[in-house]
């Protein structure tokens, strides 16, 4: 048996703003650094003590991490990180606001680019600023290993090899595992541990901050198919607000996306 929690990271500054993320290294707001503490909290308060961390290379993951690890006094545990843990790549969409996008193109095409398995939102220029093909912490990736825009069951294609090349030997080394990672990465993840199909993952939501418990068996299958939140009530709520995301009315007069740390390019 073992152990694996899943982390989604606190709310950033783009999931306050309403704005696509996706593979822009947006960073934690103030509420998303107190949900990863509070994260840390639920951890020490279920007895749970991780002995290794994967997160991907996006900061809001890292740092809520680092922030649930520091409050568990575990910050000294092993970490490895991978691309293949990022959020999923949405395309010409990162940056742009949810509900004006959802205003502009209805709620039909809004939802299918949002939550459809395997319709991609329209790819990124490579020469858009917020593209990734240039930064540097991708140098080693071929270019056509970057993705320009990806829908969910391209998370899953490139995800499953490091969940059995990397995760998955940390596990049967009787490790508990630690994912710090995104919404739709872990999307990805839970679609593939409670084998959930194609059709029912759309209406799956994982929320902020919150622990997912799950205890696996020799074949590293959940024991409790959704595994277990350390804050049941927390987590109900803050799905529900995840899926109504978009749904508020556009500001009339949008303010201009807050801009994140210029990257490292290559
Ligand atoms: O913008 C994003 O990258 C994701 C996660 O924050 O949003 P959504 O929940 O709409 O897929």
């Amino acid at each position: 048996m073992a152990t694996l929690v899943l982390l989604r990271h606190g709310e950033s500054v783009w999931n306050a703003e309403g704005l696509f993320t996706g593979w822009v290294d947006v960073d934690l707001s103030a509420k998303g650094e107190g949900e990863a503490t509070k994260g840390g909290d639920l951890l020490l308060d279920a007895d749970i003590t991780p002995d290794v961390v994967h997160t991907s290379l996006l900061k809001r993951a890292i740092r809520t991490a680092n922030i649930a690890l520091d409050v568990a006094d575990l910050l000294w545990i092993p970490v490895k990180r991978s691309w293949r843990l990022n959020e999923r790549h949405y395309g010409a969409l990162q940056g742009k606001n949810k509900a004006q996008t959802r205003e502009e193109y209805g709620e039909e095409q809004f939802m299918t680019w949002r939550r459809s398995y395997d319709t991609p939102p329209p790819p990124i220029k490579d020469d858009d600023p917020l593209s990734q093909v240039n930064d540097l912490r991708y140098a080693e990736l071929p270019s056509e290993l970057i993705p320009r825009s990806e829908c969910l069951a391209d998370v899953v294609d490139r995800f499953l090899p490091y969940w059995y090349d990397a995760i998955v030997p940390d596990l049967a080394a009787g490790q508990t595992v630690l994912v710090a990672a995104h919404g739709n990465s872990l999307r990805g993840l839970v679609k593939h541990l409670d084998d959930i199909s194609d059709e029912q993952i759309v209406g799956l939501n994982i929320p902020t901050g919150i622990p997912l418990v799950y205890e696996l068996d020799d074949d590293f299958a959940p024991l409790k198919r959704g595994g277990e939140y350390l804050d049941p009530a927390a987590a109900k709520a803050a799905i529900e607000a995840v899926k109504n995301q978009g749904a508020a009315k556009a500001p009339v007069a949008p303010k201009p996306a807050s801009k994140p740390k210029r990257g490292r390019k290559k």
